[in-house]
Parts: C-alpha cells; structure tokens; sequence
C-alpha cells in the first residue's frame, strides 16, 4: 500500500515515516518545509516540496502518485502564536485539510489519518483521566482548528464514503532509538525540551509555571506519550482502515507526571544540576490533563512500549545532546 504522509519532514511526521517503511509499506512525503527539515526525511521515501494550502500544488502530487492512505501531520502547533495570529491557524490546520479532503474526493482516495490533540478538551476539570467522550471546548484557536478539521473529516467521511482515523495526542516527547531523528526547532516552549536544553548549560534556569494548583506536589501535571508510541498507532490504523472501519482515539500513557516530577527525572538521567524557578502560572494552563487510552487499546490493540518516564527523557537527552 502506497501511503502519503504530509508533514513527513516534521517531528511526529518523520517518526510515523520510519514505522511505515519498516512495516513495508510504500511511503511519499508532501512537506513544505516551514518547520520541518530535510534531513529528517528518510531517503527510502519519495519527497514533494508542496503547500497544503495551494490546492494546485497537491493536486500534481496526487497526479503523479497512486495513494491508497493520507497520514495528515502537516499544521502549524503553537498554541501562544495561534492566540495571536488566529487565521493563519485556521487557514492551515482547517482550510489545509479541507482542500485535502477536496483533493482526495477528485482523485477517489478512501481513506485518512488525522493528527488531532488533547488541546481540543480544553479547560479539563477534576483528576478525572480524560475519555474521547469528554465535552471539546477548545480555549485555543489551536485547538479550535483541529476539532473544526475534525468535524470536517468526519462529514466528509459519511457524504463521501470515506475512512478516516483521529488521533488525539497528549504531550508527545522522545527521540527515536534506532534512526537519528527526533524533534527540532528554535525556540521550542514544551516542558521537556526546555529542561534539557537547561541540562545542556543553553539556558540557565527552568522556569516552573506555578506550584499552587490542586496537583500533588502543586505543579501542572501532564501524559507524557513517547513519539515512537504514536507512530506504532498511526500503523496500526491502516488496518482498521483496511476494514472500511473509522475512528478517534486518544493517545497517551494514562500516568500523570508533574513539572517537579519531569525535573528530577531529567536529573536523575542526565546527571545534571537543573536549576528551577517557581514563577506565575502560564494562562490557559490546566492543572491536570491525563489520557484514558483504553479505547485504542481495545479496538486497535495499541500500548505504549515506553512507560518509564526516564526511558521517555533519556531517548530525549540522547537526542537534544547531539544537535
Ligand atoms: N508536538 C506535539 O506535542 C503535538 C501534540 C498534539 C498534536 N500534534 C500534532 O501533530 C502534528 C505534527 O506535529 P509536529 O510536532 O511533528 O510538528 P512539526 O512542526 O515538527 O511538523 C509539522 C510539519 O508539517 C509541515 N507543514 C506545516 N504546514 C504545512 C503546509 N501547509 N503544507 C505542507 N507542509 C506543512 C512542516 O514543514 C513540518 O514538517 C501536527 O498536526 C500537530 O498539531 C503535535
Ligand atoms: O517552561 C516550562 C514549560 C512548561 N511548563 C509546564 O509543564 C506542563 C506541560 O507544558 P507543555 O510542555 O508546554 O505542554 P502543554 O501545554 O500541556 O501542551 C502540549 O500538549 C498538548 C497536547 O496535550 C499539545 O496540543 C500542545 O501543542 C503541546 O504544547 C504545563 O503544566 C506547563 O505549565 C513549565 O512549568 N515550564
């Protein structure tokens, strides 16, 4: 089966890539290259240089290439920037997909992965491990303009006859251990990256966004899902696929890890002081976003392999200490 992956040259993009071509399958990737780089881009898969909002430029791809699966990564991901420059998220995240949607009907693809977030819950109240049947009301446009992307693939899906698979992610984190990819950017805001970039001596503190929520140790607590986890699931949904199934499904690990919880990991792993600050707590924050994946796990037969949240980091560290 032939599989075109969109964003392929991104950070979860390049990890679903590798899975593919190792499980055998035929993969191309579209990319335009904003945030993604060329050197994550396995040389096994055919690469196109094309925008997701220039109808015309998809159109040529789905031209040349026979596509039995789109894997849609491609989007832009700052939930800050998406505050900010709202349309620029609904333009890419939404109208991107749309004109994917649009291009797949003309050219009779049947079926699609969509990388959707946890962002889409929103304010998520109580210690509750949050279940796909939770309410969406997103407090992001970032978040807005996957659940509005969602709605879309799902109604494209029954007036069109197609398959689709959502997945939600909850806070990706890691580096694969075989091949040398793993996530890069400048000024990158997740919590992991930011204590070891502090382990590494390039910044000199960790700033922890507030201790007094209702948490155990009073900082924020979050999933944290290795990215070679996710890629595996975004395999496992071409079979469902196959069986003219669709779906949407959370991904994470189902243990919640606090901000003090991550640093001492980090030490513990990299050996390294860490120094951190307790400062004001980042608006829009909620204290405790944990996944419930046991729908994935039932329908799919997904689990995450990594469950230990310093073979998480050290995956991570092996990576970020090298780039
Ligand atoms: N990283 C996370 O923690 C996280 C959490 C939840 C969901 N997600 C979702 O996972 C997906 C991948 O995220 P990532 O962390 O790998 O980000 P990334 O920025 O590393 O990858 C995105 C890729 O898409 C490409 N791209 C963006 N807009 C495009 C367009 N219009 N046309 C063609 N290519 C385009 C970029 O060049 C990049 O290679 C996104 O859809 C994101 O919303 C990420
Ligand atoms: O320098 C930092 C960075 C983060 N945090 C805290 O660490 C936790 C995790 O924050 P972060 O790593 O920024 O992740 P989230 O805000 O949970 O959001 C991530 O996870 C979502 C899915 O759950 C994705 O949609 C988002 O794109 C991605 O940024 C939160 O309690 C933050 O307050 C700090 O204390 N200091």
């Amino acid at each position: 089966m032939r599989v075109l992956v969109t964003g392929g040259a991104g950070y979860i993009g390049s990890h679903a890539v590798v899975e593919l071509l190792d499980g055998g399958y035929e993969v191309i990737i579209l990319d335009n290259l904003e945030t993604g780089h060329i050197e994550l881009v396995d040389s096994r898969a055919k690469f196109y240089k094309a925008d997701l909002r220039e109808k015309e430029s998809l159109r040529n791809v789905f031209k040349k290439e026979k596509i039995d699966v789109v894997m849609n990564f491609a989007a832009y991901i700052k939930v800050g920037e998406s505050v900010t420059e709202p349309n620029k998220y609904y333009e890419n995240n939404t109208g991107g997909v749309l004109n994917l949607l649009e291009i797949m009907k003309e050219f009779n693809v049947k079926n699609i992965v969509f990388s959707s977030t946890a962002a889409v819950y929103g304010e998520v109240s109580g210690d509750d491990l949050v279940s796909e049947s939770f309410d969406s009301q997103p407090i992001n446009p970032y978040g807005m303009s996957k659940f509005m992307a969602e709605e879309i693939i799902k109604d494209s899906a029954s007036a069109y006859n197609m398959n689709y698979v959502i997945f939600r992610y909850f806070n990706v984190a890691g580096a694969h251990e075989k091949y040398h990819i793993g996530q890069i950017g400048e000024g990158m805001t997740s919590l992991i990256p930011v204590v070891l970039e502090a382990a590494k001596g390039e910044r000199d503190k960790v700033e922890v966004f507030g201790d007094t929520y209702s948490t155990k140790d009073g900082t924020g607590v979050r999933d944290f899902i290795h990215v070679t986890d996710l890629a595996r699931a975004h395999v496992m949904a071409i079979n469902k696929l196959k069986k003219e199934e669709s779906g949407l499904f959370n991904l994470g690990n189902g243990n919640g890890f606090s901000v003090f919880e991550i640093l001492d990991a980090a030490r513990r792993v990299t050996g390294k002081e860490i120094p951190a600050v307790i400062s004001e707590k980042r608006p829009g924050d909620p204290a405790c976003v944990v996944a419930c994946s046991e729908k994935a796990n039932e329908d799919l037969g997904w689990e995450p392999e990594y469950t230990n949240i310093d073979d998480i980091i050290k995956t991570a560290w092996n990576w970020y200490k090298n780039i």
